[in-house]
């Protein structure tokens, strides 16, 4: 389903830190392109040995994210396996994840934040017409390719990453983690993932964004993690009433049940400026 890289092609340069189950490095990856060999930037993400009893859905991710293609979707080269060793092959994005870019205190305007938002809205919405379901969007998931420039009035572009390893491998307690990106019917039926999961995932994301990259519900335990889904709580509403409907329509308790917020773009130019429109759709029998 995806291309096989050969271990001796690849070369690893600096760590640049450590996922959640896997390490990352910038590396090269030769190849032979019109007869002349040609080294091409890589991002090389090493699933870590203790998890390698989910390496099938380690790389599951990445035939996902390399099936199909879209401006906005990570571009995965392949894999390469060595002995122990299990490496997915990525395009190397410039910046890196976008939590810690926000984080790093780079005062961003409002209209950067909403065109990554637009941008994470028109991948989710090529996802959602494809039938396939991320299952792990977030802010650490966004990688930002172009800075974008206010004074140039060049604009960020964000890539989305693959899902990682597949939520239904993950033990409970780091699903409990992912409060509140993770929807709460996941916590039941981990292995159901549907695509109002993402939508769900997507309203929490957009809260980071507009938070500078300040994770929700930072610091919780557990504990008052778990409560927080079954007491029915929504993250504190941002001051632009807009952002917090969309939000709370996307965070919706009940959304699985009676229907669904579908995020959809109203372009009636139909150069992708279109504004970024939450309709809420009802289940057929509700309509
Ligand atoms: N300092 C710095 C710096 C770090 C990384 C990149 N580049 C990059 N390219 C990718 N394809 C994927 C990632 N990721 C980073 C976290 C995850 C989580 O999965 N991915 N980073 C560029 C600069």
């Amino acid at each position: 389903q995806f291309h096989m890289i050969k271990y001796e092609d690849l070369k690893w340069d600096e760590s640049l830190g450590q996922g959640s189950f896997s390490r990352i490095f910038r590396g090269t990856k030769m190849d032979i392109r019109d007869g002349e060999k040609r080294e091409t930037e890589v991002l090389l993400k090493e699933l870590d040995g203790l998890h390698k009893n989910c390496w099938e859905s380690f790389f599951e991710a990445a035939s996902l994210m390399s099936q199909i293609s879209h401006r906005h979707l990570l571009l995965v080269y392949g894999v390469s396996v060595f002995g122990a060793k299990n490496i997915m092959v990525q395009e190397f994005v410039k910046y890196g994840a976008l939590d810690l870019y926000l984080k790093r205190g780079r005062s961003v305007s409002v209209s950067w934040k909403l065109d990554v938002a637009k941008q994470l809205a028109s991948a989710l919405n090529f996802l959602e017409e494809k039938n396939i379901v991320h299952g792990n969007i977030c802010a650490k998931n966004l990688l930002l390719a172009r800075e974008g420039d206010p004074s140039q009035g060049s604009s960020p572009f964000i890539k989305l990453s693959d899902p990682g390893i597949n939520v239904a491998f993950l033990d409970k307690d780091v699903i409990l983690d992912r409060i509140p990106w993770v929807a709460p019917e996941v916590l039941e039926a981990p292995d159901n993932l549907t695509l109002e999961c993402d939508k769900w995932s997507f309203g929490a994301t957009l809260w980071e964004i507009f938070n500078n990259g300040n994770a929700p519900l930072r610091g919780w335990d557990l504990d008052r993690k778990r409560q927080f889904y079954e007491t029915f709580q929504q993250l504190p509403p941002s001051q632009w009433t807009e952002l917090a409907d969309l939000i709370s329509q996307c965070m919706d308790y009940q959304a699985g049940n009676f229907g669904s917020v579908e995020l959809c773009r109203y372009d009636p130019l139909g150069d992708n400026t279109g504004e970024l429109v939450a309709v809420k759709k009802l289940q057929p029998n509700k309509q």
